[in-house]
């Protein structure tokens, strides 16, 4: 009787898919991690000056890393305004060269000062193709700075080598405790501060605040502990702010003056270009934005792009910049401008340029 000794065909068939499986998988395995490897996903360390880094396991426990954070903005601008949502890394590469690009700490700051024109010096640095800079206020600094250099970094826009990768937060400048976590982040970071009269920047920010709280008191109820005796109130946060010195002094202690630039907000409306050619000069990257990127818009009264952004149509910034101030007592007025003056010229001292504001 005929034997057989040759395999079973059920067996064989069951190897060959079995083979054919292993193939697939390592193919899939493969795939995966090109991807992950082009697409920078695996980047694992930050910066070498990033000394206060946390572990990433503390980053991503669920309690200091999380995939949407909420933002509040000083701005209320358009997507980044109260409550507005940022997600790490959403903003892409423009130079359609993404594959190579990585997200850095930044290596320029504007830390202020609110309501001085942060907005505008952001949006006109856009235009300039080697600077990345992130569109919402990450507060990282002042409010999330328990969630780590990790996820500040993953906050940050994709940006090639040469690239100047920025972001701006107009409270740094004013709070104490940041001047030393930047400086440990990167003592070599280049810090940008929009300075405005302190008056006209006190009034601004009590209509911005009057716009979100209308039923608070008057600003001239406000500005002073005393009215009759005419006593400031210089703890008031709108007049706290414009005490520039005070403010400069810290940061002055952790880093030198060369390494801040100060951009005048009553020159950036009157001559957009010429400031932007300074602070270019002091990113050391070539004066791209020019004076043929802006327009002045008769109707909004300020100075507006021609050509945004990824966008090819001529642009002024929201409706909550430039706003109508909230009228004030002139008297009160007068009053603040004596009380700024000797401050002022002590910020002009510090600063080795004159503001020029009365
Ligand atoms: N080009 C252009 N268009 C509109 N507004 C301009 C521009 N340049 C400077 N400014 C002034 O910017 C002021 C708002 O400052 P910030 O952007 O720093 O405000 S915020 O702190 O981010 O809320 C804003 O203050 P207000 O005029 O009080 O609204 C403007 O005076």
């Amino acid at each position: 009787m005929a034997t057989f000794h040759h395999s079973n065909p059920t067996d064989r068939d069951i190897r060959r898919v079995l083979q054919k499986l292993i193939i697939i998988l390592s193919l899939g395995i493969i795939c995966v991690s090109l991807f992950y490897f082009f697409t920078g996903c695996c980047e694992s360390d930050l910066t070498e000056n990033s000394v206060s880094d946390r572990p990433a396991s503390d980053d991503r426990n669920g309690t200091f890393y999380k995939d949407v954070v909420t933002v509040q903005d000083e701005d209320g601008y358009p997507g980044t305004g109260e409550g507005s949502t940022l997600t790490p890394g959403l903003e892409t590469d423009n130079t359609g060269k993404d594959w190579k690009a990585t997200r850095r700490l930044p290596q320029a700051l504007i830390i202020g000062v609110k309501k001085g024109g942060t907005r505008a010096l952001l949006e006109f640095l856009r235009l300039h193709p080697d600077i990345r800079a992130l569109g919402s206020e990450p507060h990282f600094f002042d409010r999330h700075y328990a969630r780590g250099l990790h996820w500040y970094r993953s906050m940050m826009p994709k940006a090639l080598d040469g690239q100047v990768v920025m972001e701006k937060t107009p409270r740094y400048f004013v709070t104490v405790e940041t001047p030393g976590r930047v400086h440990s982040m990167s003592r070599d970071v280049k810090l940008i501060v929009v300075v405005r009269d302190p008056v006209t920047r006190a009034i601004s920010d009590y209509t911005q605040i009057i716009s979100k709280t209308p039923h608070i008191p008057a600003f001239e109820t406000l500005a002073f502990k005393n009215r009759t005796n005419g006593e400031i109130d210089s703890l008031w946060s709108p007049l706290w702010i414009g005490l520039y010195a005070q403010h400069l002094e810290r940061w002055l202690a952790w880093f030198p003056r060369a390494q801040i630039h100060l951009v005048s907000g009553e020159g950036l409306i009157s001559d957009p270009a010429g400031e932007l050619g300074k602070v270019q000069d002091f990113l050391g990257l070539q004066r791209i934005v020019t004076d043929k990127h802006f327009y002045f818009n008769k109707t909004k009264g300020f100075p507006c792009l021609k050509k945004p952004e990824g966008s090819s149509k001529p642009h002024c910034l929201g409706k909550t910049k430039g706003r109508t101030h909230a009228p004030i007592d002139p008297e009160v007025i007068w009053r603040l401008r004596e009380f700024y003056r000797p401050h002022n010229q002590r910020f002009y001292q510090m600063a080795g340029q004159d503001f020029g504001w009365q």
